[in-house]
């Protein structure tokens, strides 16, 4: 079977059409960039001490040298396609390119870099927009043209949108081409598997708890059946898992300093995954609304993340309504903690 190349895809999808030939020449650009950082993580120490810490951003969260890298790389990558204007993680302001471009790119150039010197897979997420004006990295999720992420793991794989359902990608070593290996990603509506890091438990909020002890009680609690928990540690680890059976992630806002609104970032890692997510049908939003018809406020803005498995997602929005009036649970302490009692 001859499996269309990446090129192929969109060239068909963009035929007669500017802006998207331009989304098109924008993907392509970004996934060579991929293919060299996927190289370097493929050398590891070899390429020199990538998981080094070179500084910290002024929200003070670590940046190793392999993040830097790979902004650069992404960056260098953008200039020759038709983007006027950059955000990255990795620059405290968006950098103009292309005076006459005409879109916007936000990116993560690395997700998942505590994982780099661990030999675990990481990504690069982005998200494409149409360029109007300065302000153009802070629509709505909903106005995005494209998003996707490569994700460096056995299979250099590339995860897209352009609206038209999702899509996976595989880099064939031989050819140097990314093929098609997945027209119609799906997300199962329901699951049985959830990731968290469940060291935070103490920190959350009611509804997070309440729904978090709830999967973990298992057969013998509300729920009444088993759940599974899977970290890995890298969202975009986690969201190609969702893609494949199913699942669902939380990452909540929690009381810890600087964790009120969680800890991803809405315009280059929630706004993706949730256009990646609605269009495998599944769902995306901060607890309760909808991440794609959020407004950011600024380029680094954080926000709660709730996404997979639809009817999962759906059900976490209600135990923020008030999870003690859950169905399931009885009104004061929930059934489980009335029968402890
Ligand atoms: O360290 P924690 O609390 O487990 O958080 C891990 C989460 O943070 C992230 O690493 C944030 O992304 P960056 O690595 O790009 O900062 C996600 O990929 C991941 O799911
Ligand atoms: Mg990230
Ligand atoms: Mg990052």
């Amino acid at each position: 079977m001859t499996r269309p190349t990446l090129q192929d895809h969109l060239s068909r999808w963009s035929q007669a059409d500017d802006v998207r030939r331009d989304v098109a020449s924008t993907v392509l650009a970004l996934a060579g960039a991929g293919i060299k950082i996927s190289e370097l993580l493929a050398a590891g120490p070899l390429a020199g001490a990538l998981a080094e810490v070179r500084g910290h951003h002024a929200d003070g969260d670590s940046q190793k040298e392999l993040d830097v890298i790979a902004d650069d790389l992404v960056r260098e990558a953008l200039t020759a396609a038709p983007v006027a204007l950059l955000g990255s993680e990795e620059a405290d302001e968006p950098v103009a390119l292309d005076p006459a471009g005409t879109l916007a790119v936000a990116v993560d150039p690395l997700d998942g870099s505590s994982n780099i010197d661990s030999n675990m897979t990481v990504g690069t997420i982005f998200s494409i927009l149409p360029f109007v004006g300065a302000e153009a990295l802070l629509q709505p999720g909903s106005a995005q043209l494209a998003a996707g992420f490569l994700i460096y793991g056995p299979q250099l794989a590339l995860v897209l949108t352009v609206g038209a359902g999702t899509q996976i990608f595989i880099l064939d070593r031989a050819s140097g081409d990314f093929l098609l290996a997945e027209e119609r990603a799906l997300v199962a509506p329901e699951t049985a598997e959830y990731a968290v890091n469940g060291s935070n438990l103490r920190h959350w909020d009611t509804a997070i708890r309440c729904y978090v002890e709830d999967c973990q009680a298992g057969a013998d609690g509300p729920r009444g059946k088993d759940f599974n928990t899977r970290w890995v540690a890298s969202m975009v680890a986690d969201v190609f898992r969702i893609l494949v059976r199913g699942g669902v992630y939380l990452y909540p806002g929690d009381a810890r300093r600087g964790y009120t609104q969680g800890r991803l970032r809405l315009v280059y890692e929630a706004n993706p995954v949730a256009f990646l997510m609605e269009q495998a049908q599944g769902a995306a939003t901060d607890g309760q609304r909808p991440i794609l018809e959020l407004r950011p406020a600024h380029l680094h803005q954080r926000v709660p993340l709730v996404f997979g498995s639809r009817g999962e997602v759906e059900r976490i929005a209600r135990y923020h309504i008030d999870a003690t009036a859950m169905p399931e649970r009885s009104p004061l302490f929930g059934r489980r903690g009335l029968l402890r009692a």
